[in-house]
């Protein structure tokens, strides 16, 4: 008979899916501090405002290890230097506890502050498949004010995408040609295998005519146009997940397998260097996220 001790069997396997569903819920949320798809300082603020969600109920050791570069042993000297018991989870952290976590996060894991000056050069980059193009798209369509820049591309056209409207597809020889008279602001091979570059001239003439310019490429072509430019304002977007950028990637069925964890790789490289960004943008709406890269336009 079902009383407290022996629920009945419908109950048990509610129970049972509940629990399933929170350890999926968690072991997610740990490849994400992981993948740095998420701050750990954003995890704690969710595992403080609700102390029964994933982040509430991941346990201080498994948070630390989750983080890079963070093993066993050194997990273990930081919580006897922050006076944490092992056994805690994040939700059930005391103030004191929460505020020296609070500290030592900041100190190894800063987090980018608004920049003081705008400049009217705006660069998106961010991990293969988060949505740059969709969003730079977005942007486009809404704010026919700012321009976005048409890269020239060695890769050949996807299904679709129009010469002069998605890219510049040129081969080789043409992109060599393009190098060697100075016309690219910067060029990049991208996931180790095409190049691709952003034309100097549009670019230089809309900024001379005082408007906005938008540039959507990768992590080396930031770097590149940050030293070229070092008042260009940088904007890293990340996915709402790690699992949802994976998804992404097998959805949009643009590349094959082999591709695909090329692309991942490179991901986990951008990811990993998101610190250098003026600015994070999380991609869950394309509309909201577009419209927060136009407020930081001029
Ligand atoms: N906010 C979103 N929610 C759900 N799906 C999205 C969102 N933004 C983009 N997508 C989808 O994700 C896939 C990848 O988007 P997109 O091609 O724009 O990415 P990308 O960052 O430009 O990729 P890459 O760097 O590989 O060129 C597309 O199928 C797109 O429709
Ligand atoms: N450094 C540059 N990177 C660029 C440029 N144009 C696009 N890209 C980046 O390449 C990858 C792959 O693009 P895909 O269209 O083949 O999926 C993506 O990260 C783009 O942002 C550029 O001019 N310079």
């Amino acid at each position: 008979m079902a009383d407290a001790k022996h629920p009945p069997e419908v109950d048990r396997v509610a129970a049972s899916q509940k629990a399933i569903a929170a350890r999926r819920a968690r072991a997610s949320l740990k490849r994400d501090l992981t993948m740095r798809v998420i701050a750990p300082q954003t995890v704690v603020a969710r595992a403080i405002e609700d102390p029964t969600s994933a982040a509430g109920t991941l346990r201080i050791t498994d948070f630390l290890t989750a983080l890079p570069a963070i093993g066993e042993g050194k997990r273990d000297r930081i919580l006897a230097q922050l006076e944490i018991s092992p056994v805690k989870r994040l939700g059930g952290l005391g103030i004191r506890q929460r505020r020296a976590l609070g500290v030592w996060l900041d100190g190894r894991f800063p987090q980018p502050g608004p920049r003081s000056g705008r400049s009217r050069l705006l660069v998106l980059a961010g991990p293969t498949a988060v949505g740059k193009g969709t969003v730079a798209a977005a942007v486009r369509e809404n704010h026919p004010e700012i321009l976005l820049s048409v890269s020239a591309t060695t890769r050949p056209p996807r299904p679709g995408e129009v010469d002069g409207e998605h890219y510049y597809f040129v081969d080789d020889a043409a992109f060599d040609r393009m190098v060697e008279r100075g016309e690219l602001l910067e060029h990049a091979t991208v996931h180790n295998k095409y190049r691709y570059g952003t034309p100097r001239m549009p670019i230089e003439r809309a900024l001379t005519q005082g408007r906005t310019v938008l540039l959507e490429i990768d992590l080396q072509g930031a770097r590149q146009v940050r030293d070229a430019e070092p008042s260009a304002t940088l904007i890293f977007l990340l996915p709402p997940s790690w699992d949802e950028l994976v998804s992404r990637l097998v959805g949009r069925g643009t590349e094959d397998a082999e591709e695909r964890s090329r692309r991942l790789r490179t991901a986990k490289g951008e990811l990993a260097a998101q610190g250098e960004f003026d600015y994070h943008i999380v991609n869950d709406e394309v509309t909201r996220a577009a419209a927060e890269v136009a407020a930081l336009a001029r």
